[in-house]
C-alpha cells in the first residue's frame, strides 16, 4: 500500500501570548485510497495540524512527506504548486466566488495551475461536475445555488486538478443531515472508486464512524 502523507514527529508552538506547546510529537501516515478522520475536542490543535499538513503554515518542527518526497523546507513559491498540484482543500465555508458561474468557480485552480489549455480545462470542470451529479448547475451564478450544492461545487473545485488527497476543515459542518450524508457519500466513493485519499476534520461523530480509520486527538497528541 503506497503512502500518500507522512508525518513524522510534528512538534509545534505558539510563542504568544505565552509559549505554548500546542501540537507535541504527532506522527501518522494516509495511504492511497484511505478515508481518514480527525476527532477531537475544541482545542486539542487540529485545525492547527491540518493547517501544517496542507503547507500552509511551515513554522513547525518535525518532517512531512507528500508522494514520499520530504517538503519540509520547500520555498514559499514551491509549496504554493504543491498545494494547488497535489492537495485539494474542502472547507465548513464554500469560499465560491458568488458572481462566477458553479464551472468557472470549478475551473479556478486549474487556471491557476495554468498547466491545459482553456477547452482542456472546461472540460475538466464539466467531468467533476458530472461526477457530483450537479453538471446541470455550470451556468448558473454561485449565489443561485443551494447550500449542499454550493458544497458539491467546492468539491468538484478540490478535485480539478486531481489532487492526491483531500483535506477538509468541518466540510459538512454547516450542512444538515441529508447533504451531510451526500458529502459522505461523494467521499466514500471517490476513495474506493478513484484511489483518493481523504483526511477530514470533523466533529460529528456519525460521520467518522464510517470512515476507514478516526485519529483522535486530545491536549495536542494523538491518543488513537
Ligand atoms: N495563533 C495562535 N496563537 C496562540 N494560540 C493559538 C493560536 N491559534 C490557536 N491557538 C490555540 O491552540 C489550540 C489549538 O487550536 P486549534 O484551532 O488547532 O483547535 P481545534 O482542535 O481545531 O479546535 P476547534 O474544534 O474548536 O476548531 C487552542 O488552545 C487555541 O486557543
Amino acid at each position: 500500500m503506497s503512502t500518500v502523507l507522512e508525518a513524522k514527529n510534528v512538534n509545534k508552538y505558539f510563542k504568544k501570548p505565552v509559549l505554548f506547546h500546542v501540537l507535541k510529537d504527532i506522527s501518522f501516515k494516509i495511504n492511497k485510497g484511505e478515508f481518514v478522520s480527525i476527532m477531537g475536542k475544541s482545542g486539542c490543535g487540529k485545525s492547527t495540524l491540518l493547517y501544517i499538513l496542507s503547507t500552509m503554515d511551515t513554522d513547525y518542527e518535525g518532517e512531512l512527506l507528500l508522494n514520499n518526497e520530504l517538503i519540509t523546507g520547500n520555498t514559499r513559491d514551491q509549496l504554493s504548486y504543491i498545494r494547488n498540484k497535489h492537495i485539494g482543500f474542502v472547507f465548513q465555508f464554500h469560499y465560491l466566488l458568488s458572481e462566477f458561474t458553479v464551472l468557472e468557480n470549478v475551473m479556478l485552480p486549474a487556471k491557476k495551475l495554468g498547466e491545459k489549455s482553456y477547452q482542456e480545462i472546461e472540460n475538466d470542470a464539466m467531468q467533476k461536475l458530472k461526477i457530483l451529479n450537479i453538471e446541470h448547475l455550470a451556468t448558473k451564478k454561485a449565489s443561485r445555488i443551494s447550500g449542499g450544492e454550493k458544497q458539491r461545487v467546492a468539491i468538484a473545485r478540490a478535485l480539478i486538478n486531481n489532487p492526491s488527497i483531500i483535506m477538509g476543515d468541518e466540510p459538512t459542518g454547516n450542512l444538515d443531515s441529508h447533504n451531510s450524508e451526500n458529502v459522505f457519500n461523494i467521499f466514500k466513493q471517490l476513495s474506493k472508486e478513484q484511489g483518493l485519499s481523504l483526511l477530514i476534520v470533523t466533529h460529528d461523530e456519525d460521520f467518522a464512524k464510517k470512515t476507514d480509520r478516526i485519529i483522535t486527538m486530545e491536549d495536542g497528541k494523538i491518543i488513537a
